[in-house]
């Protein structure tokens, strides 16, 4: 029986902190990690996801990622990991994009979980964690992307025997 033999569409689920809880953290203002600083002129939402892994000696990098959206329906065919280090996407063209994220089943992605990620939200997949590519929607959009300066080691990619399918997104 080959892991997935009938072309499937994927539910989007809303994103929180529960349901991506295995994967990684979302980056969100949560009320509970508010302290005022700077004199009462900013809120600072403190430590919103788990310290940055990179795996030494690589460097951290910040770069940005101009993403061109996905035609819909659009078809998973693989997920990626990176083993050694976390990858974080904050967008910063407030739009809202979409993520799909696998358990690992003996080593390999079992069927993916995708998420309507919005504007005010990012997300930082934890080292390992079975990922599709950055998936913009609608206009070509900008996201912070904190992750480690690292050669092919730390990307890993498996595809699907048969491909599972996005429908377009409600927003
Ligand atoms: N390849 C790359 O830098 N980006 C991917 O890892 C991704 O998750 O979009
Ligand atoms: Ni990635």
């Amino acid at each position: 029986m080959k892991a997935n033999d009938v072309t499937e569409y994927l539910e989007i689920l809303p994103l929180t902190k529960e349901a991506f809880a295995s994967f990684g953290d979302v980056i969100e203002a949560d009320p509970a990690s508010m302290r005022l600083i700077n004199g009462g002129t900013t809120e600072r939402y403190h430590a919103l996801a788990e310290p940055v892994v990179i795996g030494e000696p690589e460097r951290l990098i910040f770069s940005i990622f101009r993403s061109k959206p996905r035609q819909f329906p659009y078809a998973i065919t693989m997920m990626e990991r990176h083993p050694f280090a976390s990858q974080s996407f904050s967008p910063i063209s407030g739009q809202p994009f979409l993520i799909a994220v696998s358990d690992d089943e003996g080593g390999r992605p079992g069927k993916p979980q995708v998420f309507l990620v919005q504007p005010h939200q990012g997300v930082n997949y934890f080292p390992n964690s079975w990922h599709h590519p950055l998936m913009a929607i609608g206009v070509v959009s900008d996201f912070l992307v904190v992750d480690r300066d690292s050669t092919s080691a730390n990307y890993e990619e498996a595809f699907f025997d048969t491909p599972y399918l996005i429908a377009e997104p409600s927003l």
